[in-house]
C-alpha cells in the first residue's frame, strides 16, 4: 500500500530473490532447522530460506570465475507469494509464485526440504501451519471454490491458452477447487451465473475482458435470491480481453498469472453497483457508463480493429479534433461538485484504510448469511426508474454542446487511463466527468495528455462530481448541410463507418440510444481485491 502507483506499473510482487531481507525481522520462534546447512524462518513479511546449498548452486554456474562471486545464501519469499505449504512425512513442501525474469508475470515454483532431526516432527507441523497462517491471513479464504468461465473469443482469442498455461497451475498449487466452463455464446456467462448453486461456489472467475464480469453480475442479479447471490459469490477477473479494467483496479495488474495470485490471495470486498433502467429493462453496471466520445471510441471504431489497443486513443483524438458534440439533457442528484473536497475525502478514506491495515483490523465482509428473507430481493431504487417523473432531488441541465459524458465506479478504464481518480469501491457514489465539446482544440489535446498521469481533473474545463443518480436523454446531433462532407470524413477517419445512431456504452457493452437512468446501489456486489476499501491507484499529489 505504501507505493501503490509503483505496484500498478510494475510487478506487484517483491523480488523473491530480493535483498530486502533486513526489512524482515527474523523471529527465533519461527525458525525451522531443516538440516545442518539450511533453515527456514518466518520473517515479518516473508519466508527466509537460509541455505548453504544455494551458495554452491550459484558458484557451480559461475562460468569459470568470469562472473562475480555470489556469497548470498539466503532467499526471501514474501508470504503473499506463498500458495501452499504442507508436511509430507518429514518433507516440508512449499509452493509459491515466482516472478518471471523478463516477462511480466509469474509461475509456480517449489521449495522442499526433508527435516533430518526426527524429534522435530511436532515443531515442524506447527511451523508449517504458522506459515500457512501468514500466507493466508484471517480475511483471506483458503481453498476457494471457483467457477471459472473462459471466453474463447475474448481479446485476441487466447483466453483458453492463457488459462491453461498461466492461471490453472496457480489455482491448482493453491489447492483451489476448480470447475471450468467455456462460454459458448453471447450471454452464456449471465445464464450460468443465474443458475449457479451459490452455496457451492465462493468465486466466479472470468478469463475474459470486462464483458464477462458484467454478465456475471447481471446473471447473479437474476437469481431467486439476488441480493444474497451478489453478497455470497465474489466476481473475479482473469485479464484475457481487450479491456481489462477490473483486474487493473482490483489487483493492480493486467497480467493473467499475477491476477491469478491476487485472486487466490484476494480479500472479499463489497463493490457498489449501478442500477441502469432503460425502457422497462434494468441492468447492473460495475465499471462505467458513457455517451458520446468515449462510447464511440470504444464501440464505434470496429473498422479500426487492426490498430489494436491504439484504436481507442485514435478514436478519441479524431473526435476531439473534430470538436464533436453530443447534445443531451442531463438530470443529476449531486453529492459533491467541489473537486478539492472530493480529493480530501478520498485521501481521508485511504488514510483510514492504511491505519486499519497496519493494525490488522479486518472488517468482516457480510456474505449474505444474515440477510432476512425479506432482504433477499434487490433493494428498491430510491430515485425511481427512467419512466418515473423526476423527483425534486434532481438538478436538470440542457447541454447542447456536451463533448464528453463519462461516469465511473472504478478508477482505471484501461492500464493507462485513470479517468476517475477519486473513485472508491464502496463509497456509495459515482464519479461523473463532463467536458464541453467546444473547448479549444489545444486545451482538449492537453487534457488528453494528462489522462495517463491522472491529473485531467485539475482543468477548470473538466467538471468532476460525485453523484448518487442521474438521468440522461441523448439527442441526435443535427449536421448543418455545409458541414456534411466534413462530418463524413471525420466519421470515416474515426472508424465509425456508416453508423448513424449515437452510441451508449455500459461497461463497454452497447445499449440502445435512448434515455436511461442510473442510480448507485451501495455495496451490492462482491469482488476479490488486494486492498479492500481502495483501488490500486494513488491520487496524484498535485490534486
Ligand atoms: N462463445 C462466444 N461466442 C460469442 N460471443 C461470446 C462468447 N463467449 C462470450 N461472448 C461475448 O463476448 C463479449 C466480449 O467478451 P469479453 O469481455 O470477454 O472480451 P473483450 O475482448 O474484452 O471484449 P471486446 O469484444 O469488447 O473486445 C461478451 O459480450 C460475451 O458475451
Amino acid at each position: 500500500m505504501a507505493n501503490m502507483s509503483d505496484a500498478r506499473r510494475d510487478n506487484p510482487f517483491d523480488d523473491p530473490d530480493g535483498s530486502d531481507i533486513s526489512a524482515s525481522v527474523l523471529d527465533a520462534a519461527g525458525e525451522l532447522n531443516v538440516d545442518r546447512n539450511a533453515s527456514l524462518t518466518l520473517g515479518t513479511d516473508a519466508l527466509i530460506v537460509l541455505d548453504e546449498g544455494l551458495k554452491h548452486e550459484r558458484l557451480n554456474s559461475n562460468l569459470c570465475g568470469l562472473l562475480p562471486q555470489f556469497s548470498r545464501t539466503t532467499r526471501a519469499v514474501p508470504f503473499y507469494n506463498i500458495l501452499w505449504a504442507e508436511l509430507n512425512g518429514f518433507e516440508v513442501v512449499i509452493h509459491y509464485a515466482q516472478p518471471n525474469g523478463k516477462n511480466k508475470g509469474c509461475k509456480v515454483a517449489c521449495i522442499n526440504y526433508t527435516v533430518t532431526d526426527k524429534s522435530l516432527h511436532g515443531h515442524t507441523k506447527a511451523w508449517v501451519e504458522a506459515l500457512m497462517d501468514r500466507a493466508y491471513p484471517s480475511n483471506v479464504k483458503r481453498r476457494k471454490r471457483m467457477k471459472v468461465l473462459v471466453n474463447p473469443f475474448g481479446g485476441q482469442g487466447h483466453a483458453q491458452k492463457i488459462w491453461a498455461r498461466e492461471v490453472e497451475p496457480i489455482f491448482a498449487a493453491a489447492h483451489c477447487d476448480i470447475d471450468m466452463e467455456k462460454t459458448a455464446y453471447k450471454g452464456h456467462a449471465a445464464d450460468i451465473a443465474e443458475k449457479l448453486d451459490i452455496d457451492a461456489v465462493d468465486v466466479v472467475a472470468c478469463a475474459s475482458g470486462d464483458g464477462l464480469p458484467y454478465e456475471v453480475f447481471n446473471g447473479l442479479a437474476k437469481q431467486k435470491q439476488p441480493r444474497r447471490a451478489l453478497k455470497k459469490v465474489a466476481v473475479a477477473h482473469i485479464p484475457c480481453g481487450s479491456g481489462n479494467a477490473m483486474s487493473m483496479n482490483l489487483y493492480g495488474t493486467d497480467s493473467p498469472s499475477l491476477a491469478a495470485v491476487a485472486i487466490v490471495k484476494g480479500i472479499r470486498s463489497p463493490l457498489d453497483l449501478t442500477a441502469i433502467t432503460q425502457g422497462s429493462n434494468t441492468s447492473y453496471s460495475f465499471l462505467s457508463q458513457s455517451v458520446g466520445i468515449i462510447a464511440e471510441s470504444d464501440l464505434g471504431t470496429e473498422s479500426l480493429r487492426w490498430m489494436g489497443p491504439l484504436r481507442f486513443k485514435w478514436g478519441v483524438l479524431v473526435r476531439l479534433l473534430g470538436k464533436t458534440i453530443y447534445p443531451a439533457e442531463l438530470s443529476v442528484v449531486v453529492d459533491s461538485d467541489d473537486k478539492r473536497a472530493i480529493c480530501e475525502r478520498y485521501r481521508h478514506t485511504v488514510e483510514e484504510h492504511r491505519v486499519a491495515a497496519a493494525k490488522h483490523i479486518h472488517s468482516e465482509v457480510d456474505d449474505g448469511a444474515l440477510l432476512s428473507p425479506n432482504e433477499m430481493a434487490l433493494p428498491a431504487l430510491k430515485f425511481g426508474t427512467v419512466t418515473d417523473p423526476l423527483s425534486a432531488d434532481f438538478q436538470t441541465q440542457d447541454l447542447p454542446t456536451l463533448g464528453n459524458f463519462f461516469v465511473g465506479n472504478m478508477c482505471l478504464m484501461s492500464s493507462d487511463t485513470p479517468f476517475f481518480v477519486a473513485a472508491l469501491p464502496a463509497d456509495g457514489r459515482l464519479d461523473m466527468i463532463n467536458i464541453d465539446g467546444t473547448v479549444p482544440r489545444t486545451t482538449a489535446l492537453s487534457m488528453l495528455t494528462t489522462v495517463e498521469r491522472g491529473t485531467m481533473m485539475a482543468f477548470p474545463e473538466v467538471s468532476y462530481r460525485k453523484v448518487l443518480a442521474y438521468r440522461i436523454t441523448p439527442r441526435t446531433r443535427p449536421t448543418p448541410p455545409k458541414q456534411r462532407v466534413r462530418a463524413k470524413i471525420g466519421q470515416w477517419l474515426g472508424g465509425a463507418g456508416k453508423q448513424k445512431e449515437g452510441l451508449i456504452a455500459i461497461d463497454g457493452e452497447r445499449i440502445p440510444f435512448e434515455p436511461f437512468q442510473a442510480e448507485v446501489v451501495p455495496g451490492l456486489g462482491t469482488v476479490l481485491s488486494r486492498h479492500g476499501a481502495v483501488y490500486e491507484f494513488e491520487l496524484p499529489k498535485s490534486l
